[in-house]
């Protein structure tokens, strides 16, 4: 059956990319969507396939900035770089489509000897790639409305944002505690590839000569020792690699684009942004603890090729050239774990807010309940000898406070970077040993490493009889053990000094002790190469969905996602190439076996199209048909 498909570049398109909102309606509305466009201005190439079809294209509007929200960790395990807002399609029952097709260029047909007969001494084609795709700025719409305390004050992460005038109020900049931040990181866009012919006195015949873009250059995180909080973040939350440059003619390659380097204090954690997702923490991403460290966050896009590289026995002056690939885009959380040398821990009630009371001029909250202590709080001790030590105060721990179960949870992650533990145990409460055994083991299960941290057991309310009767018995089964054991009466002010000469002894060991070295051999930069992963996936791997009350088809593949963007549709042979891609993977057969029609819409990335049944018979598909079904094109990659 002879039939065509017919590829028409629809003057919407670039206009379109400028559209801010997309709904089905308004794409539909611009589409070209019957065959009268043929008498369209723009070149019209078609090309004869199995099966049947035409189809008409347009490009859809850029995605909202929601849309541009990356996430290499969405759903499934493969990152989508370039996923186009789906407005809910119906997936069809049994019917999504996987194709496991090849696409290799061996398979295409026997090269037919060059079809376009330019003139090489007159012709020049050289075409400058304007840089005018100005970046969105994305806003930074981050508010956190965490407290935090240092001394008993207490700090608010408070953001500036143009319609948030609010500032934090009598706190100096440096004193505040940035212990989270959300920050953007983008990787360059690769520059686009051109197409220029060579002309030169002597050289009749120069031939393509259009070099290709360069790469987008890298996002990199760097753990800095001279760090010790997120406060930078509050001032540069957009960090953006530069594009690659485009290429030039004589074959001249653009040039890479500049790297950005995130610098983070050691004690950083990584996590994905949820995006709406209120109370939600998204995967962790990386943990940065060494100076030193420095992880390939995101690759920057590859270079356009430019027409030389399209140069083969069977297209000898390919009009046709690649745009650069879109760097990744992500928003990221960073907290950074509290930077304290020793870390207050206890079950609930037992004097841990009181002791650090004593011990530092901080004043948290004290009361006679449970979780009194809601955040932590952070106290300075100050010793003699001109020493400092920073003590962090937790809320209390429960049983099952490894599952979540308490407040405590939340921060014994905090609690991973102290030299040292001071455990506080209620001596007035009915089993101490009981208690002291039960934080414990929540320790151990939270994280196998806490409870490896050396510390000292502070029995505590020494001034109650009921402890002071039970103290001789605590002691001695405690002792036997091996634990440094204190008591003490932290209203009364009593023993507490020794208990925290103690944990100042363990802290300082600690720190003299050769620094546990890291494997610097850890490869840090998974989250790259997941986005090359996905970079990587073969164009033929892709899965169709139905939206029927639109008549939608939705072509879902993100190598093929990735072809559609990098494709300069200004260029008459990106069509033929388009057209040529489609069939050989697979797209169009799928959608005819799962009942494309006449008029349907085919969505792939940011691409609408219109799809027609009919072969297009007219003028240029008859004239075109042999030599562009034989045309070698290089392989994607
Ligand atoms: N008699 C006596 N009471 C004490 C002593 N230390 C603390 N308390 C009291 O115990 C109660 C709890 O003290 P907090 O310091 O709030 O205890 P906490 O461990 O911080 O409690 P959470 O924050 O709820 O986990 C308060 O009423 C304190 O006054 C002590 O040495 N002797
Ligand atoms: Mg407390």
């Amino acid at each position: 059956m002879a039939s065509s498909i017919s590829t028409y570049f629809s003057p919407f398109a670039q206009a379109r990319r400028n559209t801010t909102t997309s709904t089905p309606q308004n794409r539909r509305k611009k589409l070209p969507a019957n065959p009268n466009l043929k008498s369209s201005p723009r070149p019209t190439i078609s090309t004869t396939v199995h099966g049947g079809e035409a189809t008409t294209y347009t490009r859809l509007p850029p995605k909202d900035d929601d849309g541009s929200f990356f996430s290499p960790f969405n759903s499934s395990t493969e990152v989508k770089l370039s996923e186009a807002p789906l407005p809910n399609p119906t997936p069809l029952d049994n019917k999504f489509v996987t194709q496991d097709n090849q696409f290799t260029t061996e398979e295409e047909e026997d090269d037919v000897e060059s079809e376009v007969g330019f003139d090489y001494g007159k012709f020049e084609l050289f075409e400058v790639n304007s840089d005018n795709e100005a970046d969105d700025d994305v806003d930074n719409n981050y508010s956190d409305d965490e407290t935090f305390r240092l001394n008993g004050d207490v700090y608010e992460n408070v953001f500036e944002g143009e319609d948030n005038g609010e500032k934090e109020k009598g706190v100096p900049a440096v004193m505040r505690c940035f212990d989270r931040a959300k920050i953007y990181v983008k990787a360059g866009d690769g520059g686009n590839g051109v197409v220029a012919m060579r002309r030169e006195k002597y050289v009749p015949l120069g031939g393509p000569s259009g070099g290709d873009g360069g790469r987008g250059g890298n996002v990199y995180v760097e753990v800095v020792d001279s760090m010790n909080s997120l406060l930078p973040f509050r001032q540069s939350v957009h960090f953006r690699a530069g594009r690659g440059a485009h290429g030039k003619g004589s074959k001249q390659h653009g040039a890479k684009g500049e790297d950005v380097v995130v610098k983070v204090p050691p004690g950083t954690v990584m996590r994905e942004a949820v995006k709406d997702g209120e109370g939600v923490q998204g995967e962790v991403l990386l943990e940065l603890l060494h100076p030193g460290q420095r992880a390939l966050l995101l690759p920057g896009g590859r270079g356009g090729r430019g027409n030389a590289s399209f140069k083969s026995g069977t297209n000898k002056v390919p009009k046709i050239a690649e745009d650069g690939e879109e760097g990744p885009e992500m928003w990221l959380e960073l907290e950074l774990k509290l930077v304290a040398d020793v870390g207050i821990v206890g079950a609930p009630n037992a004097g841990k807010s009181t002791f650090l009371s004593v011990i530092s001029a901080a004043q948290p909250n004290i009361a006679n309940y449970p979780f009194t202590t809601l955040l932590p709080n952070l106290g300075v001790v100050s010793f003699d000898y001109d020493a400092t030590m920073v003590v962090a105060d937790l809320p209390g721990l429960l049983e099952g406070a490894h599952r979540g179960f308490g407040l405590g949870h939340e921060f014994l992650r905090h609690t991973e970077r102290c030299s040292a533990l001071v455990h506080i145990v209620d001596g007035s409460s009915q089993q101490p040993e009981y208690e002291f055994d039960a934080v414990r083991l929540e320790l151990e299960m939270f994280s196998p490493e806490l409870a490896e941290k050396s510390y000292v057991v502070a029995y505590n309310k020494m001034d109650l009889p009921e402890a002071y009767e039970n103290w001789k018995s605590f002691k001695e089964r405690l002792s036997s053990r091996g634990v440094e054991l204190f008591c003490m009466s932290a209203v009364k002010r009593e023993g507490t000094q020794e208990v925290i000469s103690a944990a100042y002894e363990l802290v300082r060991n600690r720190k003299e002790a050769p620094e546990e070295g890291w494997d610097s051999t850890v490869n840090l930069n998974h989250v790259a190469d997941m986005v090359r992963k996905q970079r990587t996936a073969p164009i033929n791997d892709f899965e169709i969905s139905h939206d029927t009350s639109s008549n939608t088809w939705h072509v879902v593949g993100s190598g093929l996602q990735r072809f559609v963007q990098m494709t300069n549709w200004k260029y008459a042979d990106s069509d033929r190439r388009f057209q040529h891609v489609l069939e050989a993977c697979g797209v169009n057969k799928s959608l005819l076996r799962l009942g494309v029609k006449e008029g349907d819409t085919v969505i792939i990335g940011e691409m609408e199209m219109v799809w027609h049944d009919s072969p297009n018979s007219s003028g240029p598909s008859n004239m075109r048909k042999q030599s562009t079904d034989s045309v070698k094109w290089p392989q994607w990659k």
